[in-house]
């Protein structure tokens, strides 16, 4: 059996049965959703982390490709308590370590105690615990990864959906998009421009949108300053949407502040309530961090039913709307793909979304 070793930040090394060989480091981090693996896998906002599945067992309906979100697997490695041999062949192929036959309760129960934290992996014939220290050694604080978006995102523009002057055209800043964001807006008519991380204002404005996206993507929103820079100069300009580190984007631009979580939110069953409707929709999320305090032009209309964080903004100012969970779903509920209809009647002066009423 090919060795083994996960060493969590503390020092606490876990022993698991070899799969994929390697070695590597990242962020740990879980996520308890049951199905998806493969959208998850393929979600570029897990780059330079190390994702653990609470769901035992990992790869029982396959791999396919139509299913992936972008065109590599993300994680740096991957720890779960049974894979299959499908998901196994693929991760090998990819060259991400990874490992299984440990009991991921333990890890979970710790990153839940001590809060979000770096690992160090070890797989191979010859490996030892040190060498999964070694690698805890080595591990950059999710924050100190400054160019994370230029290691997700297109390096130049991408078009989608129809060529028509009269489709509303979008403007989406690519800082790792999931690809179901881009076909959920192609299949509402629109014609997406997919542009770097680090556009610039006339960037988007050659493309004449009618309206600016913002991507999720990886890593702390305090490194997308170009972004941030851009949603400061086209609010007001054009409508302006976002989802996830889009959401966390747009808040820093608008006088707003982000923080990180204690461990985060990981799964395809977190409750939002929409403060305006009453209603509770069950959402996909994948994020680390939160936007704290949403500052004066900015309403929260959604919040986190389990911690109140901030799900939904608004403009108090200006045409805006984003979302902290994942719309598009990818794994995940369907219950709020209407964001996309609401995101997209923006680019339509009769219906601009408001505050919410008690606000
Ligand atoms: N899915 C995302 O866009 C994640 C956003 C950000 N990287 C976070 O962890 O909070």
């Amino acid at each position: 059996m090919t060795a083994a070793y996960v060493a969590l930040e503390g020092g606490h090394v876990i022993e698991g049965r070899g799969r994929a060989p390697g070695t590597a480091n990242g962020e740990i981090v879980f996520t308890t959703a049951y199905t998806g693996y493969e959208e998850s896998l393929t979600d570029p906002s897990y780059e330079e982390q190390v994702l653990t599945f609470s769901y035992p067992l990992i790869g029982n309906y396959g791999v396919r490709e139509e299913r992936f979100e972008s065109d590599r697997i993300h994680p740096r490695a991957v720890v779960a308590r049974e894979l299959t041999e499908s998901v196994t062949d693929w991760l090998e192929s990819e060259g991400v370590p990874a490992m299984d036959h440990l009991d991921t309760r333990e890890i979970v129960t710790d990153i839940r105690e001590g809060g979000a934290m770096k690992c160090g992996i070890a797989v191979g014939e010859s490996v030892t615990e040190e060498d999964a220290l070694a690698e805890l050694d080595d591990c950059v604080a999710m924050s100190d990864h400054a160019e994370i978006g230029a290691q997700v995102s297109v390096g130049e523009a991408e078009e989608y959906g129809p060529d028509d002057p009269e489709a509303p055209s979008v403007a989406l800043i690519d800082c790792g998009v999931k690809g179901s964001i881009i076909s959920s807006l192609v299949e509402r008519g629109a014609s997406v421009s997919v542009l770097p991380y680090d556009a610039t204002t006339e960037d988007v404005l050659e493309t004449d949108p009618d309206l600016l996206f913002i991507s999720n993507g990886p890593g702390d929103p305090a490194n997308y300053e170009a972004a941030v820079a851009l949603v400061s100069e086209l609010t007001g300009e054009v409508p302006i949407a976002g989802i996830c580190l889009g959401q966390q984007i747009v808040a820093r631009a608008l006088g707003g502040t982000t923080e990180k979580m204690a461990f985060g939110h990981r799964g395809v069953n977190q409750p939002v309530l929409d403060l305006d409707s009453k209603r509770v929709v069950m959402t996909t999320q994948n994020h680390g961090y939160t936007v704290g305090d949403p500052g004066d032009r900015l309403a929260v209309a959604q919040v986190n039913v389990n911690d109140d964080t901030p799900e939904g903004l608004v403009g108090t100012d200006a045409d805006v709307i984003t979302r902290q969970y994942h719309p598009e779903a990818n794994p995940g509920p369907h219950d709020s793909l209407t964001f996309f209809d609401d995101v997209l009647a923006m680019t339509d002066a009769q219906s601009q979304p408001t505050v919410p009423a008690d606000d």
